[in-house]
């Protein structure tokens, strides 16, 4: 039997490390599905909708590298664009696969279904261009190849997502095999000169610096640099914080660990070495509305910045140098210098034990996330939600091993549920933990269904507030409440007759200690806990976070001010 475009591109997928392909089927996609399926590399995940695909595919590219979400034209693609958005702002190379209409309806007058019906088909590439960073729609057959290599290559060199378009009448079309995939995956190393000027100029930058603080950002994980940063930090010594959204990119059992560094919303006065600092070595950071509380906590002294491929100085650029290349170099000549490890541990603030709450008395936030915390091993991997979940999340202490996942430059709620699914595709072995509120879940809980399906042993920790708090601490309104549902119900709708997973209700401290139990236990699928803690039981960090955040959105516009 012939060899196709749908197997040109299943080979090309496994050969960059796929596993899995998320699906949602679709007339225009159904022959590439079979091309797909027919690939013994490749297992197929079918999800409950393409917004739900998108986000599993997200997930699934955390913790493989790469990943593929296969949809219909249109009324697939467009909700897809969602988690590729996701994808493009997170820094993941997700290929987002969309079947098309068939190449001889362009130019006939033909209305087609899934389109506006006005005989335009372009308006979807044209649209996908603009969430990926290379966007192809294979015209014939013989273009395949080429077209295909050069969309894969771009996602991984830019750990950004892609877009292949392919006709529906081309995925069974025959075409050539692939040449070797070292054309696809080979890297673009450093430019040795940019390197050592690079390197240089932080010799410069740090000569005379008395206090120097290393500040880690989420793209170091994508730019696989964290080995790399570990060797610089003992080179050096010194203090290391941690971005929010980069929780986990840095050990936080290494003695030189000092805290998520969030403005007045740090963690474990990271905040305070970070304004001792007099240099600081931005690796990978990215500094959003967000991650600066509304802009209240931009450094004010001249950093050096490594991204994933350049490097910045006050007053230089070195463009094609990479990440992990130039961390590990910086580290071979660096001047040891622990002066904000000494002051740290003077001003380090002593931790506490969170009080055990006696099981009887009513659950509290406090006593979800001390209890979450207890949970924590080597082997966890915790996802936390846009939302009050952030913050409790950011909070905790990840023991050596355990995993974190955050969304906080995209903050899609509902994230967390497919992403943990695709997550834990790639990872069945470990324990997938997601934290997410009521709000949050009622976005994409048809892909618990999912992990019933695959017995995934996933726990959702479902804390129940009764409504949008992470938005009323921005600013409230009527829209802030939603209808309340009963979750813990719900897991027996998604069991029907052959489902294992468990659906649970805690309402106090005792509670959510046996149902985590129950949930430890549960290897045969999902457990959801729903626990139900006050309306305005939430964070103090969310508060004052909230109060910036809605004042940095408040900001007049200019012409207001003259
Ligand atoms: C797709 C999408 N739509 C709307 C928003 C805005 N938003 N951000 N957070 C929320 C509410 C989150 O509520 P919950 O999940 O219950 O979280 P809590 O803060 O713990 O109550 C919204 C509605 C968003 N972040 N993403
Ligand atoms: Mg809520």
């Amino acid at each position: 039997n012939k060899y196709t475009v749908g197997d040109y591109l299943a080979e090309r997928l496994a050969q960059i490390g796929i596993r899995h392909h998320f699906v949602v089927p679709g007339d225009y996609n159904l022959i590439l599905l079979d091309k797909l399926a027919a690939c013994p590399q490749l297992k197929e995940v079918g999800c409950a909708n393409e917004l739900n695909c998108s986000m599993a595919a997200e997930g699934y590219a955390r913790a493989n590298g790469a990943s593929v979400c296969v949809v219909t034209f249109s009324v697939g693609a467009i909700s897809a664009f969602n988690g590729t958005g996701s994808a493009f702002a997170e820094n993941l190379p997700l290929i987002l696969v969309s079947g098309s209409p068939n190449t001889n309806d362009a130019g006939q007058n033909h209305i087609l279904h899934h389109t506006l019906g006005n005989r335009d088909y372009t308006y979807q590439y044209e649209m996908a261009k603009k969430v990926t960073c290379c966007a192809v729609a294979i015209p014939r057959a013989e273009e395949a190849p080429r077209l295909i290599d050069r969309a894969l290559r771009h996602a991984l060199l830019a750990r950004k997502p892609a877009y292949i378009e392919i006709p529906t009448n081309l995925a069974g079309a025959a075409c050539v095999r692939p040449g070797p995939i070292s054309a696809v995956i080979e890297p673009v190393s450093s430019d040795k000169g940019a390197l050592e000027a690079a390197a240089k100029c932080a010799a410069d930058y740090l000569t005379g610096k008395l206090k120097p603080v290393i500040l880690v950002g989420p793209k170091l994980r994508r730019a696989g640099a964290e080995k790399e940063l570990i060797q610089l930090a003992e080179a050096m010594g010194c203090a290391v914080a941690v971005q929010p959204a980069a929780k986990g990119m840095f050990p936080e059992d290494h003695p030189q660990f000092t805290g998520i560094f969030w403005g007045q919303v740090s963690t474990d006065a990271a905040d305070s070495i970070v304004h001792w600092a007099d240099a600081l070595i931005c690796v990978g950071t990215v500094f959003n509305d967000y991650s600066t509380v509304g802009w209240t906590a931009m450094p004010d002294i001249p950093l050096m910045s490594a991204d994933m491929d350049h490097v910045t100085f006050p007053g230089a650029h070195f463009s094609r140098v990479r990440l992990s290349e130039f961390l590990g170099h910086l580290a071979q000549q660096v001047v040891f210098n622990n002066s904000t490890m000494i002051e740290y541990r003077r001003l380090r603030p002593d931790v506490f034990p969170t009080r055990k709450a006696a099981r009887d008395e009513i659950l509290t936030r406090k006593e979800v996330s001390r209890q979450v915390q207890e949970m924590l091993g080597a082997n966890s991997s915790l996802f936390v939600e846009t939302g009050d979940s952030w913050f409790n999340g950011i909070q905790l202490r990840l023991p050596p091993g355990a995993q974190f996942e955050i969304e906080m430059q995209w903050g899609h709620i509902g994230w967390s549920i497919p992403a943990a699914f695709g997550y834990a595709m790639h990872y069945p072995e470990r324990h997938t933990i997601v934290m997410v509120g009521d709000g949050s879940f009622q976005v994409t809980a048809q892909e618990v269904s999912q992990m019933v399906r695959f017995k995934m042993p996933i726990t959702i920790i479902l804390i129940n507030n009764r409504g949008y708090t992470i938005e009323v601490e921005i600013h409230d309104g009527t829209y802030n409440k939603i209808k309340n549902w009963n979750y813990a119900l719900l897991m027996q709708a998604f069991n029907s007759t052959d489902g294992h997973g468990k659906g649970l209700l805690a309402n106090t401290a005792g509670e959510l200690e046996d149902a985590l139990r129950v949930a430890g236990e549960n290897k045969d699928g999902p457990t959801l806990i729903e626990c139900t803690i006050d309306q305005d039981d939430c964070s103090r960090e969310l508060i004052t976070w909230g109060h910036y955040v809605a004042s940095a959105n408040a900001r007049p516009p200019k012409h207001h001010q003259d």
